[in-house]
């Protein structure tokens, strides 16, 4: 309880600057935000390392990566609520490294939801106006649009008790709305709703940003929501950013096996190869030649929906069927081969027809990384997998699936 008052009293200081006028959100100007090689030390560890990113007016901007990678640090350096230890943050054409959270024009929704627990949903959405001592007529227009906005109108004179999560967040959600801040920093904001709602709320948040045109940052570990709402992705890792692009050149072109491996459920499957007789490169088991123009180890990065999976009498490599997962509307089976164990997804309810299988992939859809420092390597030349000359390679129309492996819906 006293920490989630705690939380609160930070989430409300960033609405709380007494006098300072509303930001107008039409002007870009206030919207953009640039970190130039923003770190933060604690203990002597780098919990940031020299972070450099700029976001565009109106921009959705999701920082995603595992816990503990420096996502909510640097958010919470942007909010002002952390100092930086080194680097530094501008907003619009202003250093606002030094200033405080009230000083930045910024919103900031927590994960926690950090409301008061004593005070209504109305008096808790218009807190922030009332510190700044808006006017009461002005205060109630602006909380009625808002409630509309997020449906809570009927809720307004209810406790945060009385609420359910997802109405609680809707109320944070009002509250960073209301403030009129032309940026608006969500931390984790839609962990503590079931699956469900949380697909709801975040087709409910993204519509309200573009709607309003507000520059959100938004901190999650979760790829789904990073994919679904960033018009933008930094993945990070251990305070350090990775790859910082599009979710779909996330997706379609990790420039590193973490990457690779955080984007995507299943992930990637990553087949260690090592290099054999100067030029070519093989599997350690089994043997796969890839032709090379370089030495050194690497892996080989399949998406489990760019594996096929065909009879053992088919072109690929031999495999065997260890079990299947069925989903709804597809099926995950694992598959042993050699040594390693690949995920494939096959659209549908799929049952192997036998143990025994070869699996294949059209040749444009292998990732290549480099063993040790996992950066992605375009400059490989593979070639399918099995006997190399033995036959053309596939391709998604041409892959010859199982004779009686055709989607059971
Ligand atoms: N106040 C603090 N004092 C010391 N270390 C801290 C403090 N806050 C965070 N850290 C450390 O900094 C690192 C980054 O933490 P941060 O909360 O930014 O990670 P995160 O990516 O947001 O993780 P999560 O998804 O679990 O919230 C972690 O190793 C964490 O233990």
């Amino acid at each position: 309880m006293i920490r989630r008052v705690l939380a609160g009293i930070d989430a409300v200081s960033l609405f709380a600057t007494e006098g300072r006028a509303m930001v107008d959100t039409k002007n870009n100007d206030n919207k953009r935000i640039r970190l130039e090689d923003v770190s933060k030390v604690w203990d002597g560890l780098a919990a940031v390392d020299q972070v450099t990113f700029d976001v565009s007016p109106g921009e959705f901007v999701i920082l995603l990566g595992p816990s503990g990678c420096g996502k909510s640090t640097t958010l919470r350096m942007i909010s002002g609520l952390e100092q930086t230890t080194a680097g530094r943050i501008v907003i619009g054409d202003r250093d606002v490294t030094r200033e405080p959270p009230g000083n930045r024009g910024i919103s900031m929704v927590f994960q926690s939801y950090a409301l008061f627990p004593h005070l209504s949903v109305a008096d808790n959405i218009v807190f922030g106006l009332r510190s700044r001592k808006v006017p009461k007529p002005q205060r109630q227009e602006r909380l009625e649009r808002v409630a509309r906005m997020v449906g809570l109108e009927d809720y307004l004179d209810r406790k945060p008790a009385q609420l359910s999560g997802g109405q609680r967040q809707r109320v944070a959600l009002a509250r960073a709305i209301i403030a009129e801040n032309a940026i608006c920093l969500m931390d984790e904001p839609l962990s503590n709703l079931d699956a469900r709602l949380r697909g709801d709320m975040r087709r409910e948040i993204k519509a309200l940003q573009q709607r309003l045109g507000m520059t959100v940052v938004y901190v999650t570990h979760d790829q789904v929501e990073a994919m679904s709402m960033g018009d933008r992705v930094i993945l990070m890792h251990s305070g350090r950013i990775v790859q910082d692009g599009s979710p779909a050149e996330l997706y379609n072109r990790p420039t590193t096996a973490f990457a690779a491996s955080f984007i995507g459920s299943p992930a990637m499957n990553l087949i260690e190869l090592e290099a054999m007789e100067g030029q070519t490169f093989i599997a350690k088991e089994p043997t796969v030649p890839i032709a090379w123009g370089d030495a050194g180890h690497c892996l080989l990065g399949l998406r489990p929906e760019d594996i096929v999976i065909q009879p053992s009498s088919a072109a690929g490599m031999p495999a065997q069927v260890i079990d299947e997962e069925y989903l709804g509307a597809d099926t995950i089976v694992r598959v042993r081969v050699g040594n390693q164990t690949l995920r494939a997804r096959l659209p549908g309810q799929q049952s192997m027809p036998s143990e025994h299988c070869r699996v294949d992939w059209p040749v444009t859809a292998a990732h290549f990384f480099t063993a040790d420092s996992g950066e992605r390597r375009d400059d490989i030349d593979a070639v399918a997998p099995a006997t190399a000359n033995s036959r053309s390679p596939i391709s998604r129309d041409t892959a010859q699936p199982f004779p009686d492996q055709g989607a059971k819906r």
